[in-house]
């Protein structure tokens, strides 16, 4: 499968084309309004995510509830274009008109895409830059996930995104008691936190920034349960499904790092407290007694809950002032801004929970590719059948 995305930040509409979805699989609008509505909460965000409920309209792909096998498009509309129309405007600007009609950025902020995209596309108005890097663009990136979410759980695959750290304070893993309580858990926590302590913590955190006009980043972790072992493979490096996985982690907004299950600390311990021993039994076939691996071994899938976790930096757009440069005047400035989020970690476990949920749908539909979708469930169903016996 394969998707694209277009749409800038404060255009009309966000737009996905998702190519390669067998059909025959049940898909409504309300499975994708879901997870829109999951990426805009959080504490932290700012006044735009006030302005957008942001609604998935599928203009292609799906007939009667169920997808057709051709390309699915889905649009999402930009409440505050209506504020942006002309500075967005599609037409060339007509003679006399002003040039402040743009809103033209010259000021680029440290951190976000301003400068470099700049002059790497010629833009001496850096707002035709942002209004593409901009995180917006993660709103249908959600889209594409969801559709992906939708395939894995009709397979018994079950994904879940949550923020395990912000702002230096970390959940307490003695808290974490199964995938499904995680998911309640977090599904009511104003951070995404399913521990309640850490929670309020990270919530002072985040207040703690705004009021000194900077921002806070994060970790967050993404469980996937119920793989079958071997998707993915171990013959080629782009087939590698954990090697995927951490391109898309890191191809989100902010995001600097990745891990899998022990991750980083697999650097300080011995091979023996790494590695995961195999046992077999007749009714589940082959299993591991530990997953301290986070569920991959040669780039595919053992069986166990893959668990990923990426590192977001903290939000560059700031209140308080850093040093910057105004590309017209070449002079030094000290930038105040409109309005920015201060802390989006909670909203980037979605969108991570999404890009995780592709790339693992993805490889599944490569691996047990059919045009029909109840033929893959079968194939699927056969081959978890098989690995018993191996
Ligand atoms: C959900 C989400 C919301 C974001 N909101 C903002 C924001 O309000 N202001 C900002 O400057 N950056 C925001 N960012 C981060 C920038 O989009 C990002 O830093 C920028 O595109 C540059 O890319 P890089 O940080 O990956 O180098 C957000 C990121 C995510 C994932
Ligand atoms: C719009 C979203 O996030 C935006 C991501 C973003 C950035 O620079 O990445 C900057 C802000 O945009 P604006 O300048 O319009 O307030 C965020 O609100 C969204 O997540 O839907």
């Amino acid at each position: 499968m394969r998707y694209l995305t277009s749409g800038e930040s404060h255009g009309p509409q966000l737009t996905t084309i998702i190519e390669g979805l067998p059909a025959g699989m049940p898909l409504v609008a309300e499975d994708i309004n879901y997870e829109l509505a999951r990426r805009q909460k959080g504490h932290g965000r700012g006044r735009r995510m006030q302005i957008e409920t942001d609604r998935a309209n599928i203009v292609s792909g799906v007939r009667h509830g169920y997808t057709l096998g051709s390309p699915l498009t889905i649009a999402v509309e930009n409440n505050d274009w209506k504020h942006w129309t002309k500075i967005m405007g599609i037409a060339p600007l007509e003679e006399g008109q002003a040039d402040e009609i743009k809103r033209k950025v010259t000021r680029p902020r440290p951190g976000h895409a301003d400068l470099v995209g700049g002059m790497k596309y010629g833009h001496r108005d850096m707002r035709n830059v942002l209004e593409r890097s901009s995180a917006r663009e993660t709103t249908v990136r959600v889209a594409a996930g969801a559709v992906a979410k939708k395939l894995l759980t009709l397979l018994g695959i079950e994904v879940a995104g949550h923020v395990l750290e912000i702002g230096g304070i970390r959940a307490n893993p003695a808290e974490y008691t199964s995938l499904q309580e995680l998911k309640e858990k977090t599904e009511k926590s104003p951070v995404r936190c399913y521990d309640e302590k850490a929670e309020v913590k990270m919530m002072e955190a985040i207040d703690q920034a705004k009021k000194d006009g900077d921002s806070i980043g994060g970790i967050v972790e993404v469980i996937v349960e119920g793989v079958p072992s071997g998707i993915g493979s171990y013959v080629h490096y782009d087939r590698k499904l954990d090697a995927k996985i951490a391109s898309a982690i890191v191809s989100i907004n902010a995001f600097k790092g990745v891990e899998f299950g022990l991750g980083f600390e697999m650097a300080r311990k011995p091979g023996s407290q790494v590695h995961d021993e195999i046992i077999w039994n007749k009714e589940t076939g082959y299993e591991r007694k530990t997953n301290r691996l986070g569920g991959f071994e040669g780039g595919m899938t053992t069986g166990m809950p893959i668990v990923v976790r990426g590192v977001m930096k903290p939000i560059p757009t700031l209140y308080k002032p850093l040093q910057s440069v105004d590309i017209d005047s070449k002079e030094s400035f000290t930038a105040s801004i409109e309005r920015s989020d201060s802390c989006a970690v909670p909203a980037a476990s979605v969108v991570a929970e999404a890009v995780v949920a592709w790339e693992v749908a993805d490889a599944i539909v490569n691996q047990y590719y059919s045009d029909r979708f109840s033929t893959l469930k079968e194939l699927i169903e056969q081959e978890k059948i098989n690995g018993r016996s191996f």
